[in-house]
């Protein structure tokens, strides 16, 4: 697999260029993860959806920047009933920075996901979270490396796939939290069918994550019955009122 993927839209080429200039941390983390399948199970027992809830202050897909507090967004979001928070670190196009993740994750006392493009082992020591987002796409043939890399610091590696061959590799490497992007990082555009496509690949015993799209209930329903352990939502949680969205999306109907 070609890591550095060779048909990409040219807002994800200029942040893949970027990242990996990115230098990593000088020490290496050791964290002290808090349990993500534990806090989707113990949501589950609670009779409502796991959500992982996305403080990304804008994007290369959304208009404008959102400058509240994140912080703020994010205790709003626990209290809506996020089972875990996903937290931007990408600084040039999501606005998202290391310290921001820090003080979010003092904050509360959820999982929390680091949401970047790591690229080489020493940028997870950049900063700590739960969970660690590794692209497939972008890592390419050093996955299972990554994978074994995030999880000596103690990080609970979250894979993201987009295609079938990525899937296959994900579960070569050993991933027991995937994550399906409904989003095309070469195209941008968005269709749901991907994750109900692929999940039916995916063996029992991972924990699956529907990635991307999901904006409204009957959204949330069609990917929980195509297989989906937990939702990542962003751009329909930080369009308005976190908590009332947050809540929204996490209550059955
Ligand atoms: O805003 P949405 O459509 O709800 O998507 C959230 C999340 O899946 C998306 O932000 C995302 C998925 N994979 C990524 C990789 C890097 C940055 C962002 C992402």
């Amino acid at each position: 697999m070609n890591a550095s993927g060779d048909e990409l839209a040219p807002e994800v080429r200029a942040i893949l260029d970027a990242a990996q200039e990115r230098p990593g941390g000088d020490t290496r983390v050791s964290v002290d993860a808090r349990s993500f399948p534990d806090a989707v199970e113990e949501t589950v027992a609670d009779g409502r959806i796991p959500v992982i809830a996305e403080v990304k202050p804008t994007s290369p897909t959304t208009e404008g920047v959102r400058d509240d507090d994140p912080v703020e967004l994010a205790r709003e979001m626990v209290a809506g009933g996020a089972t875990a928070l996903s937290v931007l670190t990408e600084p040039e196009h999501f606005g998202g920075t290391t310290d921001s993740l820090r003080r979010i994750r003092d904050a509360v006392d959820v999982p929390v996901l680091r949401k970047d493009f790591v690229v080489r082992e020493e940028q997870l020591d950049a900063v700590e979270s739960d969970l660690v987002l590794l692209i497939a796409r972008f890592v390419g043939d050093d996955l299972s490396d990554l994978v074994e890399a995030a999880r000596e610091r103690g990080f609970q590696p979250l894979v993201e796939v987009h295609t079938r061959d990525e899937l296959v590799a994900a579960l070569a490497a050993g991933a027991d939290i995937v994550g399906i992007n409904n989003r095309d990082l070469g195209k941008l555009d968005v269709d749901l069918g991907t994750f109900e496509e692929l999940a039916p690949e995916v063996p029992d015993d991972v924990l699956l994550v529907a990635e991307s799209g999901v904006k409204t209930t009957d959204d949330v329903r069609r990917m929980r019955e195509a297989g989906a352990d937990a939702l990542l939502v962003g751009t329909a949680i930080m369009d308005g009122d976190v908590r009332q969205n947050t809540h929204a999306l996490s209550t059955p109907t």
